[in-house]
């Protein structure tokens, strides 16, 4: 069973998969606190606020509201809200909280690809063919094993930046990891200007990728 705080069908507006059409699986709860986290609605489980799918799939405001479901039970709703999309996107509050396996094995078994977004603060439990998004949290819970294996696993490493110390933390912790085969994104935090900047600077001086948090800039979810 997953909690759900929102489903929607968009397009995917960070990291590589940027732009592409999307059905996005937010699942309820994260201990993780980043104080500048932009879903901070998705962090507590309030047992007095579960819903049913089907109010969730329609509402329109960030609420703390959540369905307890099972993977069939989303699958099927995908069909019944009629989306398109074939790539979906779990993520949070922190997904890897949950076994993703049998989520992601059903849709695999039904044509969908699948990727994750996570902190790297929970054991990652998904098949070898769903893409990887880690945005390392540091000096966060979890601890560093859990982390190291996370970027590890890692496809794609999208670090979140405001200052030159977030930049530092990336150069540290891609020391102990071989990212030959990842992509290593700067995602700015809060389309601050001096953020971006610095992103930009950052991502020429290294070699690395920007990620714009694209829907932000529409105004779509
Ligand atoms: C809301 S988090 C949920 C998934 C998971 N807990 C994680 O942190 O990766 C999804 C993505 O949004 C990023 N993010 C959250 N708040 C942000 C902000 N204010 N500005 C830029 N990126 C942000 C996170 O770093 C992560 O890459
Ligand atoms: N369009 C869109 N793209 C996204 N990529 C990652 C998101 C997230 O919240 O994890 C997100 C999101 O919330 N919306
Ligand atoms: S780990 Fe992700 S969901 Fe949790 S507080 Fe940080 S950005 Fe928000
Ligand atoms: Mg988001």
């Amino acid at each position: 069973m997953y909690k759900v705080n929102e489903v929607f069908e968009t397009i995917q507006g960070e990291g590589s998969f940027t732009g592409a059409a999307a059905i996005f699986i937010r699942l309820q709860g994260c201990p993780v606190g980043c104080s500048w986290c932009d879903t901070k609605h998705t962090w507590d489980i309030k047992d007095e606020l579960a819903m049913p799918l089907g109010d969730i799939v329609i509402k329109t405001a960030e609420t703390e509201h959540w369905a307890q479901v099972t993977a069939a039970e989303l699958l099927a709703r995908f069909i019944q809200e009629g989306y398109q999309a074939k790539h979906v996107v779990i993520t949070g509050g922190e997904p890897c909280m949950y076994d993703l396996n049998p989520l992601c094995e059903l849709l695999h078994q039904n044509g969908y690809s699948t990727q994750i977004e996570t902190s790297g603060t929970f054991t990652i439990k998904a098949p070898a063919q769903t893409w990887v998004t880690v945005s390392p949290k540091v000096n966060m819970a979890g601890g560093y094993k859990v982390l190291q294996s996370a970027l590890d696993r890692a496809n794609e490493i999208k670090h979140p930046v405001a200052m030159e110390k977030h930049v530092d933390e990336l150069l540290q912790l891609l020391q102990h990891t071989d990212t030959k085969a990842k992509l290593i994104y700067l995602q700015p935090i809060s389309q601050q200007r001096r953020a971006t900047e610095l992103a930009i600077a950052m991502c020429k001086k290294h070699n690395w990728r920007l990620s714009v948090q694209v829907h932000k800039y529409l105004g779509i979810s």
